[in-house]
């Protein structure tokens, strides 16, 4: 039986979700607005929420486990769901972000061979964000970061943030940068059409994102800092050969900082990505031959993506037994140090 470990399974918890129902109704110019209310303040705008998403979220060890049981899916990494506590005022932030990191190392202890966690943060307070860090492995045991791409339109390129890189990387843990709206000054024409959303905005918030690290030579700074993108990196896999042959043209232009690899081959080096709501198996098979078997984790994105359709996708793509079993549980093992 093949093993599997889902790697971008969202959650929350009811004060993260009161929390978020405040920013819904308040003054943010954020552009996550149009799904925070929809989700969190569905009465306001009736059917945003069609699919009900808040009782997927705030549900773990009851329907969401009973239906890992049902399809045979072994294990869900948990990530708090976005925008986590990013649009929150530092001391909230701070707050919330130990407060879901308690109540997801309570559910891990409960079920420790069917969950593991990714710990929030608070990027609005990188002294505090880097303790809750140290707090979040060393004493709750949890299996990683995560981050939902900007926090108030700012990137992981600014060294403001770099406290809580040093501690990443300190602590061998992987920090998963999953999409948020797209910032203030990204959002311009991503605000219509429904475009704000997982159908494209995201992709280009959070693959911007990863562009802006590789390219400002964060990596340099912090050579062993592993980042784990989803959705099958973003569409960064796709155009890596260009975004390399560009960058390496622009550094010797003086266009583009100089850095000690090329983009190619930070991204083969700090980077790994998962499958997220790509459930193609051309772009998987692309995927493994571009960045290599260890490189590429399975997800399923619940509960924006139905479990089913991603166990089958995994379970029935053309790969071999060694592949498939790396791209299934092996990689997640390795990187999440997951027994
Ligand atoms: C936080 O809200 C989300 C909404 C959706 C969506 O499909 O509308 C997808 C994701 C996601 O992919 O994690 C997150
Ligand atoms: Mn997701």
């Amino acid at each position: 039986k093949l093993r599997t470990i889902a790697t971008e399974e969202a959650f929350s918890i009811p004060e993260v979700a009161a929390a978020l129902k405040e920013v819904a109704r308040g003054p943010s110019q954020s552009l996550d607005k149009l799904l925070v209310r929809g989700i969190y303040d569905a009465g306001a705008s009736k059917g945003y929420d069609a699919l009900n998403f808040l009782d997927g979220l705030l549900d773990v060890e009851d329907r969401r486990l009973k239906q890992m049981d049902e399809l045979d899916i072994d294990m869900h990494l948990l990530s708090l769901t976005a925008p986590g506590v990013q649009m929150f005022d530092a001391d909230t932030a701070t707050d919330l972000a130990a407060l879901a990191n308690d109540a997801l190392a309570d559910i891990c202890k409960r079920h420790p061979a069917r969950f593991a966690g990714l710990a929030s943060f608070a990027p609005q307070s990188p002294k505090r964000a880097a303790k809750e860090m140290e707090r979040a492995i060393n004493d709750l045991k949890l299996n990683g970061f995560i981050l939902n791409s900007h926090t108030n339109d700012e990137y992981l390129d600014d060294p403001k943030f770099w406290p809580f890189l040093e501690a990443a990387e300190a602590l061998d843990a992987c920090i998963y940068i999953h999409p948020r709206a797209a910032s203030y000054g990204l959002k311009g024409p991503l605000q219509d059409y429904g475009m704000d959303s997982a159908m494209w905005g995201y992709g280009v918030e959070t693959g911007t994102h990863a562009v802006r690290m590789m390219t400002s030579g964060v990596f340099d700074h912090f050579p062993k800092l592993k980042i784990c993108i989803g959705h099958m990196g973003e569409a960064i896999p796709f155009w890596l050969w260009r975004l390399n042959f560009m960058n390496s043209r622009a550094q010797e232009g003086g266009r583009a900082p100089k850095t000690s690899l090329t983009m190619a081959e930070y991204f083969q080096r700090n980077f790994v990505i998962t499958t997220s709501g790509v459930e193609d198996p051309l772009a998987l098979d692309y995927s493994i031959k571009k960045l290599g078997a260890d490189n590429v984790l399975w997800a399923i994105d619940y509960p924006y993506q139905p479990m089913k359709p991603a166990v089958d996708f995994i379970r029935s793509a053309p790969l071999d037994d060694e592949t498939k079993a790396k791209v299934a549980h092996k990689n997640a093992e390795r990187v999440f140090h997951i027994k």
